[in-house]
């Protein structure tokens, strides 16, 4: 389908794969537009690196009609295969070889010419850091650094369409801004396309433009994260109280979601927001009931999640 801002990058109908009676992916429909971050959310095991693969074309889906950077995944693999990169889980750096030697050995394969390899190799150490470990072998690399390598590989290439399954997991809180500064980058300097795999809903939040839920081998929601959280309704607030009696009566006075009479709290449905604080505290206060402190919880993805699986993001097994 082609849309106002030109063909997608990306798009995907009645994707479907199984490995014997489990089935993987049951009906997975796509679009997503060049120059945007899309997140495939989901817990392990829910099918996302097997998404992944099929749309790299690594291995074959059961059904389904897939096209990459204009290419048919089926009919065109070629083609496909030149126009993407891919970086996982399982990495392509060799840990024998510098920083430096693995880029030239990937701008080797891409059959760069001669003077364009070392150049490219440099621009990349530099862009990512990588500059004062290029002549380290990899293998002495710390986690971050080594995923920042295996992404700087991928781009020699120059693909239009980046994959990144769970670019990433493992990493230290630190690292994983570091990382997720880099793709931010990447989109805003090269236009690419990148299509991410997550398993945490903040990172989903940070990057994605668009985000699609992977339940039970199904897509159970699509949209932005604003568009998602909205899904899940309002947030709640938690009033925390000194006095059992005021905490009692309080459970009385309001419309309570629920109530924890050993830490004194009780939560009431509500956006925090000012007006509807204040409305909330003068309620109290005609009642001469004390409030010790309060906290407002805006719905976050996690919420999300919860509501529409109807359970934490845990491990879960696919349908079969
Ligand atoms: N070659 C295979 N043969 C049989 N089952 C497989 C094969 N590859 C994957 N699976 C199963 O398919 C399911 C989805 O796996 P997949 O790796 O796609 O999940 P994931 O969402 O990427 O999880 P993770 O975050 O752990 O990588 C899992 O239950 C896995 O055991």
């Amino acid at each position: 389908m082609t849309t106002d801002l030109g063909p997608p990058a990306l798009s995907a109908t009645a994707v479907r794969k199984a490995y014997g009676d489990h089935v993987v992916l049951n009906g997975i429909d796509l679009e997503i537009p060049a120059g945007s971050v899309f997140a495939l959310l989901g817990p392990n095991g829910a099918g996302k690196t097997t998404m992944v693969q099929i749309l790299s074309t690594l291995i074959r889906a059961d059904a389904g009609e897939m096209r990459v950077a204009g290419h048919d995944v089926v009919r065109d693999p070629d083609a496909v295969r030149a126009a993407i990169g891919v970086t996982g889980q399982f990495s392509a750096v060799d840990g024998f070889l510098t920083g430096e030697e693995n880029l030239l050995l990937m701008a080797d394969l891409h059959h760069l010419p001669r003077p364009e390899r070392r150049r490219c190799a440099a621009d990349l150490l530099a862009r990512f850091d990588l500059a004062d470990a290029a002549r380290k072998p990899a293998m002495t690399y710390s986690g971050g650094m080594r995923r920042r390598l295996d992404l700087a590989m991928t781009l020699v290439g120059r693909p239009r369409v980046i994959f990144l399954d769970e670019p990433t997991t493992g990493l230290d809180p630190r690292s994983r801004r570091t990382m997720w500064g880099i793709i931010r980058r990447l989109v805003a300097d090269k236009g690419v396309t990148v299509f991410l795999t997550t398993q945490y809903l903040e990172e989903a939040d940070q990057l994605a433009d668009r985000i699609a839920v992977l339940h039970q081998g199904k897509l159970v929601a699509q949209g932005t994260a604003e568009e998602l959280k909205r899904q899940v309704g309002g947030g709640h607030i938690t009033l925390h109280f000194a006095d059992p009696r005021d905490h009692a009566d309080a459970a009385r006075t309001l419309d309570v979601m629920s109530r924890n009479d050993q830490a004194l709290t009780l939560q009431v449905a509500g956006r925090g927001d000012v007006p509807s604080l204040r409305a909330l505290l003068d309620r109290l206060d005609r009642a001469s009931l004390t409030v010790d402190g309060l906290q407002v919880h805006t719905p976050d993805l996690d919420d999300v999640f919860f509501t529409l699986t109807g359970g934490p993001v845990a491990e879960q097994e696919p349908a079969r």
